[in-house]
């Protein structure tokens, strides 16, 4: 996975099929996700030159960015995905993460996100972003942050998001696990996890951790289960002022978390993207 390659529709547009496929047979949805918002989650708005700027540039094939301590379980999404990328060599990078991304919601029972494709690759490791732009689930914070809220304000600001879509893009963790072998979060198993299905263990923020709804605003909101997950930076969207209001709707209201949901992984998406040619959608 190193030479940048531009995409063509038709491709994708199969590219597509094999994906949702494969996300079937192996449940690999929340790994799918995460890969593709941490390769996005990079950017930084204040920096104008292109890749450096990070977002989804594809940059996170690359080593050290695959490396860096935030991504610590994330060569494995790539391993999942590289049988895919060679067949399909008319898809570049940026999009065949952001593809995974979206079509993973969607087999996990999610809104349809309406993607568009045609992003240009970065071409190299010198494009990697220094390491530190992507969040910690709990304290020691950087940038003088003493607290979870600020450290959220610090790194999706800098993104360019609001307390809005910081609350809609967290129910993204009702899907998924942290394991203490990747993040060092979460137990070891639980009666959530034991089973599998795909690899066995970890802490699911959610029961059904591979159905995408809106059970995760419900379970941080009662945090009465002591099998399931919550972060420092869960816990505070019931905390704090600012994200409190959204995170209650949420917990309420399916279908406008699906919808403010399916507007901020869109702008995720899109974070730092050069087009190479006009984008388009796969309609
Ligand atoms: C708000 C700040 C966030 C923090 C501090 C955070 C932190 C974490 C941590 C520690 C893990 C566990 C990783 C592991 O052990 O493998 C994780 C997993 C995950 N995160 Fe986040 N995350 C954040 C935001 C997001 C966003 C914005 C998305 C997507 C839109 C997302 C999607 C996921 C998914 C799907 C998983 C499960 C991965 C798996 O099961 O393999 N997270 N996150």
């Amino acid at each position: 996975m190193t030479q940048a390659r531009t995409s063509r529709k038709e491709e994708l547009v199969e590219c597509k099929k094999a994906v949702a496929d494969h996300l079937k047979k192996t449940h690999c949805m929340p790994i799918m996700i995460r890969l593709a918002w941490h390769d996005s989650g990079t950017y930084d708005k204040n920096v104008k030159d292109w890749p450096k700027c990070g977002g989804a540039t594809g940059s996170i094939r690359f080593y050290p960015e695959i490396e860096h301590a935030a991504n610590a379980g994330l060569t494995a999404a790539l391993e999942l995905l590289k049988k895919i990328a060679e067949d399909h060599e008319h898809v570049s990078y940026a999009d065949l993460f952001q593809l995974a991304s979206g079509t993973a919601v969607e087999v996990a029972g999610g809104p349809k996100i309406p993607l568009r494709f045609g992003r240009k690759d970065a071409d190299g490791p010198e494009s990697v972003v220094p390491e530190g732009n992507l969040p910690a689930g709990a304290g020691p914070y950087p940038l003088g942050a003493t607290e979870a809220g600020k450290h959220l304000r610090d790194v999706f600001y800098r993104m360019g998001f609001g307390d809005k879509e910081i609350v809609a893009l967290s129910g993204a963790h009702t899907l998924g696990r942290a394991k203490p072998s990747r993040s060092g979060f979460g137990k070891e198993q639980t009666k959530y996890t034991k089973d599998g299905p795909g690899t066995p263990g970890g802490s699911s923020w959610t029961p059904e951790w591979l159905k995408f709804d809106n059970s995760y605003f419900k379970e941080v909101q009662s945090q009465d289960d002591p099998d399931l997950l919550v972060l420092e930076t869960d816990h505070v969207l019931y905390k704090d002022q600012g994200f409190r209001p959204f995170a209650e709707k949420y917990a309420k209201d399916e279908k406008l978390f699906f919808d403010d949901y399916v507007e901020a992984h869109l702008k995720l998406s899109e974070l730092g993207v050069q087009w190479e040619t006009d984008p388009f959608t796969l309609d």
